[in-house]
């Protein structure tokens, strides 16, 4: 009995307490608290949907805002939708990320930058051997390409500001840049990239004070996803139901509240968090509460993990077979 307790004790108040302790000691970089109000917040790909859904949540937060994308009609519009909305004026960017001559002139006309969001994407569900090899450049210097010019012109000023308060870069990602996802080889591969990325910039830049994050939203209700669904495969679909739709508001409150906590990453919804859980390898992380949970979780979120994969192969094994039995549906 006396040994019963024993156990009990060593294994739920002892060993949490100082694996608690540990990772208290050991956790890098330490938390942060970013604040956003009079700051400068730019966000890339502001004109539309989950963009614009942050420009309103930074503006209702007292931010002044700058929104970058393609089309001046399109900026017009979300700079008067702000406006009514919040009674505040953005500023607007017409250029293409792709650009770096155009991107460096629009960050030297916006000023020093406190807090720049790349949420500007472009994005096809398509299976690879459909997608034109152009398409899939399209898709890289668009979501990759166009994340480094922003970031190589913004860097220099955001170093020297003389604001002594934290500054960041955040990254818009996507639960498919956590997970490969069937029609989503191109689109994966891009937001993948920007993990990579953003591991090794946090690193450059931490001397700095500035703080990198990465969002991972799930299918989110905004223009470019009607347009996706247009011509999404039905596995994509499937596949990506396994974790809920979201509405772009929604998405932009999770993403500036983990910006204003220093999060590196930022799920933004229960899955999301499952998912971020089970992808943590190497990633940094500043919560004492969530690097304990990873710690604990990591041998039952695989399990979970392959459950997924078994069902997700499962979907597609089914779809070949019926399919094959009528095979005009291609
Ligand atoms: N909606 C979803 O289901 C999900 C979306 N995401 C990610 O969220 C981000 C926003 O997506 P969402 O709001 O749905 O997209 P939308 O298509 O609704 O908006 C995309 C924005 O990016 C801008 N943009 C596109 N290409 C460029 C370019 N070359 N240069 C500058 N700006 C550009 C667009 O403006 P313009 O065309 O005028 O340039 C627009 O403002 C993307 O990174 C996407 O990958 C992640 C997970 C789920
Ligand atoms: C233990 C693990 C739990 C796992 C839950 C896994 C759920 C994964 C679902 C992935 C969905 C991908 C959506 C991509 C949305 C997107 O980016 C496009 N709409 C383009 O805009």
């Amino acid at each position: 009995m006396a040994d019963a307790y024993f156990s009990f004790f060593t294994l739920f108040i002892i060993f949490p307490l100082a694996l608690l302790a540990f990772l208290y000691f050991i956790l890098r970089p330490r938390t942060v608290q970013i604040p956003i109000k009079n700051r400068h917040v730019f966000i890339t790909g502001g004109s539309s949907g989950i963009g614009l859904a942050l420009a309103h949540r930074a503006a209702t937060e007292g931010a002044r805002v700058s929104i970058l994308a393609r089309s001046p009609k399109k900026l017009e519009e979300a700079k008067n939708a702000v406006k009514l909305n919040t009674g505040i004026e953005v500023a607007v960017f017409a250029a293409d990320v792709r650009d770096y001559d155009a991107v460096k002139r629009a960050v030297e006309e916006a000023g020093q930058i406190d807090v720049l969001i790349l949420n500007h994407g472009v994005f096809t569900a398509l299976e690879l051997e459909k997608m034109e090899l152009s398409e899939v450049k399209f898709t890289m210097d668009v979501n990759v390409i166009g994340c480094f010019n922003m970031i190589k012109a913004v860097l220099p000023a955001m170093k020297i500001r003389k604001d002594p308060l934290p500054a960041s870069i955040a990254f818009v990602s996507s639960q498919a840049g956590q997970v490969g996802i069937y029609g989503y080889a191109a689109y994966s591969a891009s937001k993948f990239a920007l993990r990579g990325l953003a591991e090794a910039l946090q690193q450059e830049v931490i001397a700095d004070n500035i703080h990198v994050s990465l969002i991972f939203p799930p299918d989110t209700d905004t223009p470019g996803f009607v347009e996706e669904n247009k011509r999404k495969p039905e596995l994509t679909k499937i596949i990506a139901a396994s974790s809920g739709a979201m509405k772009a508001d929604e998405v932009a409150q999770k993403a500036i509240d983990g910006i204003k906590s220093g999060s590196f990453f930022i799920p933004c919804n229960s899955e999301g968090l499952a998912l971020s859980i089970a992808t943590a390898g190497l990633s940094p992380q500043r919560s004492l509460l969530m690097a304990f949970v990873e710690v604990v979780a990591a041998g039952i979120l695989r399990i979970a993990s392959l459950c997924f994969q078994w069902s997700w192969y499962d979907s597609i094994e089914k779809w070949h077979i019926q399919r094959k039995s009528s095979p005009q549906s291609s």
